[in-house]
């Protein structure tokens, strides 16, 4: 297939109308709306020509906007020499074709947008493939649209079943195909993933997330300094944009940036992102970055607060990071915005400022939820000591001069503790903690020690 959607969402610095439509009872506001995907189209490249903005309790099912306003877009169209429609709604099929047909421009909702963006910027093989398969699934009710498009341009209109119709049926067929093998390699790669996880044991996992462009992945070099990638090394099949982070008096950990997230992300999106994300929710702690410079921050925030909630993740545990703070002239602004989100750490990942004590924070919060143990055992103790290599990190091994028992010092998750398969000949002791355990079972009133 010539891939149509491709060629019509070559959008690059073409000129563009906003349009919206919006209740009067919603509350996003005229200004927010458009604020919001003006920033996307620009992230996509695309200069913004003019706007207009309807105040309606519903769109109208066949145009969106209603018809007083259509006939406006297409004046503006022609005033400003407009090659693009961007609706903030989200378009079924045949509004789109009709205001298409109607102002003879293309148009593109706010999910093709935002596919667009996805797929420029997926670097990974599994981004790739998943954006692909969002926009495929995105793109199939739609395809008659785009064809219509084609012909109109090729002035090619036929009376009745034209090409484009039998086009149509094989484009359909071509890319039920193409959605079974994006499928079908997703899945293979989420299975290797799966295989790794247990090597991910050892290492904490700190992962970035944000609304996008809030400074998640210049925080990332900021943090690891090397501007290297760790996929060829210790983790073969681990996503490239995870990499090492030396945290001073603690070791390494890992650090991995996510995908940057938006209002009203496309569900076809959510959905293929899941496994993405999944890194997310897999992590020890989630840094949750925020352009503090921005006038939207707080719109940002809460989004990003809705796609953890609606993947599962409880936004809570996440540390809140105001990046961009060397670009916030009041500092007053940053001020109220601290004494809103009192646990937020504020950093500049460009001047470096906060840096230290972002870092400082990272460690004791996973320090909190670990607790070093020294564990004296007879060596033939294998079920303790085989959860101990899948669960700990062995911090040093000393085996006495028989051979017959072991001490470890590990750094183990408190919520393991209670776990772990003691007996009468072994003994556990908590660093900083008095008692020592033996025999028994760690009571769970430990895990909440500290
Ligand atoms: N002034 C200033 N600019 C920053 C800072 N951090 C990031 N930026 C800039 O903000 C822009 C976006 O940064 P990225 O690191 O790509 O943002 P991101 O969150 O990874 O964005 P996505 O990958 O699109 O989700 C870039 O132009 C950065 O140079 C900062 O602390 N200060
Ligand atoms: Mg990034």
């Amino acid at each position: 297939m010539a891939d149509p959607k491709r060629e019509e969402l070559q959008v690059k610095e073409k000129k563009a109308i906003l349009a919206a439509v919006i209740s009067p009872s919603s509350h996003i506001n005229k200004e927010q709306a458009l604020d919001e995907l003006r920033g996307l189209v620009e992230t996509a490249g695309v200069k913004v020509v003019g706007t207009l903005v309807q105040s309606r309790e519903h769109p109208h099912p066949a145009t969106c906007l209603g018809k007083g306003k259509l006939a406006e877009l297409k004046q503006m169209v022609k005033h400003v020499d407009a090659e693009l429609i961007v609706f903030d709604n989200n378009l079924s099929p045949s509004q789109g074709r009709n205001i298409e047909e109607e102002t003879g421009t293309v148009i593109v909702d706010r999910s093709e947008l935002i596919l667009d963006i996805f797929a420029t910027h997926a670097k990974t093989y599994e981004a790739k493939l998943q954006v692909e398969l969002a926009q495929l699934l995105y793109f199939r009710p739609r395809l008659k649209r785009l064809w219509t498009h084609l012909e109109r341009i090729e002035g090619g209109v036929g009376a009745g079943r034209g090409p484009g119709e039998k086009q149509l049926e094989t484009d359909r067929r071509l890319l039920d195909k193409r959605v079974s093998e994006l499928k079908r390699k997703l899945s293979e790669v989420e299975r290797r993933r799966e295989r790794t996880v247990s090597h991910r044991f050892e290492h904490l996992t700190v992962s970035l997330v944000g609304y996008t462009n809030a400074g998640k992945s210049t925080l990332m070099n900021a943090l690891t300094g090397a501007d290297v990638y760790i996929a060829d090394k210790l983790f073969a099949t681990l996503d490239t944009r995870t990499r090492r982070w030396e945290l001073p008096n603690w070791g390494e950990i890992l650090l991995s940036d996510t995908v940057g997230f938006v209002r009203d992300l496309p569900h076809h999106l959510v959905a293929s992102f899941r496994s993405t994300l999944e890194e997310a929710r897999q992590a020890d702690l989630l840094l949750h970055v925020v352009d503090s410079s921005n006038p939207e921050v707080e719109h940002h925030i809460k989004t990003v607060y809705q796609v953890l909630d609606e993947i599962g993740i409880d936004h809570q545990d996440a540390i809140l990071v105001f990046n961009k703070t060397d670009k916030i002239e009041d500092r007053s602004k940053l001020d109220v915005l601290r004494l809103k989100y009192d646990n937020a750490i504020s950093v500049s990942a460009v001047s470096g400022e906060g840096l230290d004590r972002l870092t400082q924070t990272v460690i004791d919060r996973l320090a909190s939820g670990y607790a070093i143990v020294e564990i004296d055992t007879p060596v033939g103790n294998g079920k303790l000591l085989s959860q101990l290599e899948d669960h700990s990190l062995i911090l040093s091994r000393e085996y006495s001069s028989d051979d017959s028992r072991v001490t470890l010092q590990a750094r183990i998750a408190r919520r393991f503790l209670p776990l772990l398969k003691l007996n009468e000949e072994t003994e556990l002791k908590i660093q900083g903690e008095e008692e020592t355990f033996v025999a028994d079972r760690v009571p769970e009133e430990t895990v909440n020690k500290l």
